[in-house]
């Protein structure tokens, strides 16, 4: 359903510079989008038109498939629905307190004063700054203030968040915890708009792309549709992503499978064409195309350890039940990825799942469980991109356990089995302590695992 539409938009400054030219758009709801582009191609303009800052010279935005009014009552709606995060904190957050600041929205909604106070102690809370909450916001980090300025959009639950270079100044830490965040929210049914120069976060982040340059959209589509197509990205001062790059440079040297965009770490790890070739018995019911899974390999035939798991897919079968396969990894060890759901978190019970499972990695995603982590002395082996590096610890054996919460726990739960589900390989996942309700799911899960 598009919730965001723009037709025939364009938009001058006072001073005549033209900064939007005839712009048609339509945004899916619950989508993440990204607008990429060069400098002054017209992002920043475009956002404060969707929320009705900007009023358009001429076209119409329509939220809900309702054009936008600018009434002083109509835009208050639109802004308590489409909230901005600037790219510059500084020119979100005035307030002398953080929880000032985020009180801001909810007390402007009129809602009652304890109301307020439940909200902004749930999204500092959430966000990872309760600990701050009476701090002037000046005192703070690039990235805390950051988070502090989701923060107050966050409260006022906003349908879209759109985003000014979410990342711009923030360091590689501090960077992942906003997209973990965005990440969150997006799950939560949100959507969420960024604009962005890095062209790596556009391509392996967005479920859709829009092209700005000279104030109008160059091309739009999915992620694989438009970073290949050289001629836009030069028109848009763009590279191609580094997977794609590395990923053309392994095709010419004929060592990957055709057809495929990889658009992520793991994605291009399982691009690699197998280099290894076998002769298997296959039951009657497997076809060509399909994976199966060729056990356990012991001793000799193991390449990293004394035992190892090993999947294959069947080029070719015999008449006779013999069947070509090609291995899609020479041999991975049965690595395995556990969820902790940090909402239920206990030292003890931590502590004696990693003791108890033989854990080899630890990481942590989400300002919550982070800070839990730090709090209670959990030596974390990763902080940034969790989920990807467990999948990739995975393949190469190690048991890895990731701690979150709440939605992040469906988060990643998605995102292995959609890399389970394009790769064929079976990595075992659970959650590690699921809510009641939530065990016969998880049952359901195992059965599907083993
Ligand atoms: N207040 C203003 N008055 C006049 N011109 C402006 C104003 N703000 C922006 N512009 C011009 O409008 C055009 C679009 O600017 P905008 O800030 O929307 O681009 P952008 O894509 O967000 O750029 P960046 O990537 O640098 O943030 C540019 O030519 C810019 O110089």
């Amino acid at each position: 359903m598009v919730i965001l539409e723009t037709k025939d938009l364009s938009f001058s400054y006072p001073d005549g510079t033209v900064a939007l030219d005839n712009i048609n758009i339509r945004i899916e709801e619950g989508k993440k989008i990204a607008f990429v582009g060069r400098n002054g191609s017209g992002k920043s303009t475009l956002f404060l038109s969707m929320n009705g800052t900007h009023r358009p010279g001429k076209g119409e935005i329509l939220f809900h498939g309702k054009p936008l009014k600018y009434d002083s009552r109509s835009l208050r709606e639109v802004r308590k629905n489409v909230g901005i995060v600037f790219q510059n904190s500084d020119d979100q957050i005035f307030a002398p307190t953080i929880y000032q600041d985020v009180a801001f929205g909810p007390t402007n909604l009129d809602y009652p004063k304890e109301k307020v106070k439940q909200i902004v102690h749930k999204t500092l809370e959430y966000v990872g700054l309760m600990h701050l909450k009476d701090k002037p916001p000046h005192h703070l980090s690039g990235g805390q203030k950051k988070r502090v300025a989701i923060a107050g959009i966050v409260a006022m639950d906003p349908e879209i968040i759109i985003l000014d270079e979410p990342l711009a100044n923030l360091d590689p830490v501090g960077a992942d915890e906003v997209m973990d965040l965005l990440n969150e929210q997006s799950y939560f049914g949100k959507t969420i708009i960024i604009s962005t120069h890095d062209v790596n976060l556009a391509y392996s982040w967005a479920d859709y792309v829009f092209l700005m340059s000279e104030h109008k959209i160059i091309s739009e589509g999915t992620p694989e549709e438009i970073f290949v197509q050289p001629d836009k990205l030069k028109a848009a001062h763009l590279r191609r992503p580094a997977t794609l790059e590395i990923y053309e440079e392994i095709k010419m040297r004929g060592l990957a499978k055709t057809n495929c965009c990889p658009r992520d770490i793991p994605d291009l790890v399982h691009s690699l064409r197998s280099q290894h070739l076998l002769w298997v018995d296959v039951p009657p019911e497997v076809k060509e195309g399909d994976y199966i899974n060729l056990g356990i390999f012991y001793g000799e035939y193991a390449q990293n350890s004394a035992y190892e798991a090993a999947n294959c897919k069947v080029l070719h079968i015999h008449d006779d039940g013999l069947a070509i396969a090609e291995m899609d990894r020479k041999a991975f060890r049965a690595g395995s990825i556990g969820i902790y759901d940090t909402a239920k978190y206990s030292r003890e019970d931590l502590l004696s799942i990693i003791e108890r499972d033989g854990v080899e990695c630890v990481g942590a995603m989400g300002k919550k469980s982070k800070l839990i982590a730090e709090k209670d002395d959990i030596y974390l082996d990763v902080t940034a991109g969790v989920i990807d590096r467990s999948i990739l610890n995975a393949l190469a054996g190690q048991r890895c356990l990731i701690l979150t919460h709440d939605g992040m726990v469906h988060h990643a739960m998605d995102r292995i089995r959609a890399y389970m589900e394009k790769s064929g390989i079976n990595i075992p996942v659970s959650v590690i302590n699921p809510n009641p309700e939530e065990q016969s799911k998880q049952d359901v899960t195992k059965s599907m695992m083993t």
